[in-house]
């Protein structure tokens, strides 16, 4: 099959709900979800899964523009930027003009470039310059913070086991969780993003928020898929696993996707426990449609399975509505600052929400805030792109000055 000849129009990434029903109609019946948790199930009619792959590629080419080996391999984003030029520079070139209107055409391209990445900076201007902006709605009230992991706090680097957050980075973390209720919300494995970050003073989300790790409290209790359990230290803590019922089906796909990949160079499949994450980083390119091919192959088995895309990274995850908008809902309700109260998201009047976040997936909590008028997402990101953000950081180094910034305006407010 060819996966590029079909250009139907469906998105892999977020498949429109074709089906909506309530887990209890479902096959693959047994499974436990609290009221609120719809299952989203793609038709099965025949092609349908064909169409998927093809937009599968598509969406692993928009959405990761290819690195050119011989340039800044680390830094994607840096890459994109060039990209931009680079491609536009390509069809100058072969269009063979003379140098004098080759260097015109170069200028006006590169003008438009930065006319654009202008208007959308204008878009969403600096969270540092626009600091006050943040700060001044926040003024009697508590700011919870939450943060990514990849991209945020580490640089993007080839190697997913490598992507280490410097010491500074840490420190800086560490001092913003004694001021406010911070937590992290990745989509590595919650124990995997413990074992880069190591600060026991923060919460956790691991798996796209699908593995939430808080403290006892009754109302955590009062949710289906909350068990107790043990952190780390052996302290008593209390666990949201809203996909629990797909751990085997998940353990059972990573294994197929490794043994289905195993032969393409390059790929590398990670478990983060409830999803499964496919990386093409360090794929030729040539070769990405394999990729797309052979994982499209694996889930097709699954209907109960879907596709999102990182930044070079496939991710198979369950179809259950939920994401990281709703873990920071549920940290909103239950989050404490040393256990005493829950900040309430109903109770926008007093807290102050802000998600930092450079990925796809970190656009669910972005809407959340914006469709609840209710604190700030900031994205970061060295190339303009739209976003449900409000505020946007080039990269980890200015999340870190940001979060400085932070502790620095609340030792010095006296409200
Ligand atoms: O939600 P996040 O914490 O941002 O996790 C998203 C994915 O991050 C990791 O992959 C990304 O970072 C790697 C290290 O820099 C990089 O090599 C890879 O290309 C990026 O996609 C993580 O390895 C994935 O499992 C997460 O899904």
């Amino acid at each position: 099959m060819d996966l590029k000849s079909n250009h139907t129009a469906l998105v892999l990434a977020d498949p429109a709900p074709l089906n909506r029903v309530s887990s209890g109609l479902l096959p693959y019946s047994g499974a436990t979800f609290s009221q609120n948790l719809f299952l989203t199930v793609p038709t099965m009619k025949a092609g349908i899964l064909d169409i998927r792959a093809s937009n599968c590629l598509d969406s692993m080419e928009s959405s990761s523009p290819p690195d050119k080996k011989s340039r800044d391999f680390n830094n994607d984003l840096e890459s994109t930027d060039t990209d931009v030029a680079y491609r536009a520079w390509l069809v100058v070139d072969f269009l063979c003009l003379s140098d004098f209107i080759f260097d015109t055409i170069r200028g006006v391209i590169n003008l438009l470039y930065v006319l654009l990445s202008f208007a959308l900076q204008l878009k969403y201007p600096s969270a540092l310059a626009s600091f006050d902006q943040i700060t001044n709605p926040a003024k009697g009230k508590r700011i919870a913070l939450f943060l990514d992991y990849d991209g945020t706090l580490s640089p993007i680097v080839d190697n997913p086991d490598c992507a280490f957050m410097s010491n500074d980075m840490r420190a800086a973390v560490k001092n913003v969780a004694e001021f406010f209720p911070t937590a992290i919300i990745s989509g590595r494995s919650r124990d995997k993003v413990y074992e880069f970050v190591w600060l026991t003073e923060l919460n956790y989300a691991g798996s796209h928020g699908m593995d939430i790790m808080g403290p006892v409290r009754q109302s955590f209790d009062d949710h289906s898929n909350c068990i107790r359990s043990t952190d780390n230290q052996g302290k008593e803590v209390n666990l949201f696993q809203p996909a629990s019922e797909f751990l085997p089906m998940i353990d059972e796909v990573f294994n197929s996707l490794v043994n289905n990949t195993k032969d393409i160079r390059g790929a590398k499949v990670e478990n983060n426990k409830f999803c499964v994450s496919v990386h093409y980083r360090n794929v030729d390119e040539k070769d990405w449609t394999v990729v797309a091919q052979r994982v499209h192959d694996v889930i097709r088995n699954y209907p109960r399975l879907r596709l999102t895309h990182g930044r070079k990274v496939l991710e198979v995850r369950p179809v259950i509505n939920w994401d990281k908008g709703k873990a920071v809902t549920f940290f909103l309700n239950h989050l404490t600052k040393n256990n005493k109260n829950a900040l309430g998201l109903s109770n926008c009047e007093d807290v102050l929400p802000i998600y930092v976040g450079d990925d796809q997936t970190d656009e669910d909590a972005f809407k959340v805030l914006r469709e609840g008028n209710c604190g700030y997402g900031i994205l970061v990101s060295s190339v303009p792109k739209e976003s449900n953000a409000f505020f946007s950081l080039k990269d980890p180094q200015e999340v870190m000055e940001f979060l400085k910034s932070l502790v620095v305006w609340k030792k010095t407010s006296t409200l």
